[in-house]
């Protein structure tokens, strides 16, 4: 995974700019996304992950800063044709499969949307067929074809919007919390779907989820958001083995355990920004602490996290 799919140079998305509700929900942040990676990007509700996701993929303009995606700028000037291409690489799985199906659509129709606006069907016949594969592919059948969303389960329905995502044939899918409508029993069966489709068809994800637990499963690399930054990214591995941002480090306290012993004994860790104390002007940007891991830190800071972490290792 060596080859850039996007690369998200300093975005910014403000809103209500200049009003007294100005809101910064994404602050001048940057990251890459490999191809055939999947990058979670966890953080407390609020923090800026959907619109990020959301940014990317062009549902808003960004006020500023820069999405490559294949080297070409995502929020560029672009002709019909290259906005409908653009439309048809990138898809998104929704948190509320409910909410994001139309409740008086047929499944097979809710699935061939994307086929239908993008002429992916040279007949009748072949879009059905396109929606019965489809629907096997996402461990449903045919038979449900004929259905309409109040008919499904949670799973089930989450299910039809990733037939839904995969009906053109994407390169990047943004999953915004795509599990966490639903019982954890389930969770792990989307987990796992999504991992297969991932490995059969070479895809891209974004995972976003608001805590570190399920996230772990999925992402070969995770970003950790806070107030609009991102605070830290790391491989998955060492982020769990080797949290180095205090707020990182409050998320991961926050996960319950199966042991009930260790359960016991786990202490929640609050995060209290106040501990920063930057001064103004003072250089706080991400550092790289170990390759690939990086921390949103000043330099004085980062001589203590270092400490921390070699000492750990
Ligand atoms: N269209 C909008 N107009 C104004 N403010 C918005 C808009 N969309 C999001 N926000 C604000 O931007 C901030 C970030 O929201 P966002 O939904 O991206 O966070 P999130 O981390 O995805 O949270 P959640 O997990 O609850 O979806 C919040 O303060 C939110 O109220």
């Amino acid at each position: 995974m060596t080859e850039k799919l996007l690369e998200v140079k300093n975005l910014k998305q403000y809103f209500n700019i200049g009003k007294p509700k100005e809101v910064r929900a994404v602050d001048d942040i940057s990251f890459d996304i490999y191809k055939g990676e999947t990058l979670g990007l966890v953080g407390e509700s609020g923090c800026g992950k959907s619109t990020t996701g959301r940014t990317l993929i062009r549902l808003y303009n960004a006020t500023g800063g820069e999405v490559l995606y294949d080297g070409v700028n995502v929020h560029g000037k672009k002709s019909g044709k290259e906005l409908k291409e653009f439309n048809q690489k990138m898809q998104m799985i929704f948190q509320d499969p409910y909410a994001s199906l139309n409740p008086r659509m047929k499944i097979s129709d809710i699935i061939a949307e994307g086929i239908d606006i993008h002429g992916l069907a040279k007949s009748p016949k072949e879009r059905l067929e396109k929606v019965y594969k489809l629907l096997e592919t996402v461990g449903l059948n045919k038979e449900h074809a004929n259905r309409y969303p109040h008919e499904f389960s949670g799973g089930q329905r989450q299910r039809i919007g990733i037939a839904r995502a995969l009906a053109v044939e994407p390169e990047f899918i943004i999953a915004d919390e795509p599990i966490s409508a639903l019982d954890v029993s389930i969770q792990a069966q989307v987990v796992n779907l999504l991992k297969k489709l991932q490995k059969e068809r070479e895809l891209t994800y974004l995972f976003i989820a608001h805590d570190l637990s399920m996230v772990k499963y999925i992402s070969d690399r995770i970003g950790v958001m806070y107030f609009g930054k991102l605070v830290e990214l790391a491989p998955a591995d060492d982020l769990y083995r080797n949290p180095v941002h205090p707020y990182t480090q409050s998320l991961l306290s926050a996960i319950p355990l199966p042991d009930p012993e260790y359960e016991r004994s786990r202490k929640r860790k609050a995060y209290r920004p106040d501990i920063h104390q930057y001064e103004d002007g003072e250089d706080v940007r991400m550092r790289e602490i170990s390759p690939g891991h990086f921390v949103n830190c000043s330099e004085k800071e980062f001589e203590q996290y270092k400490a921390n972490y070699n000492h750990k290792k």
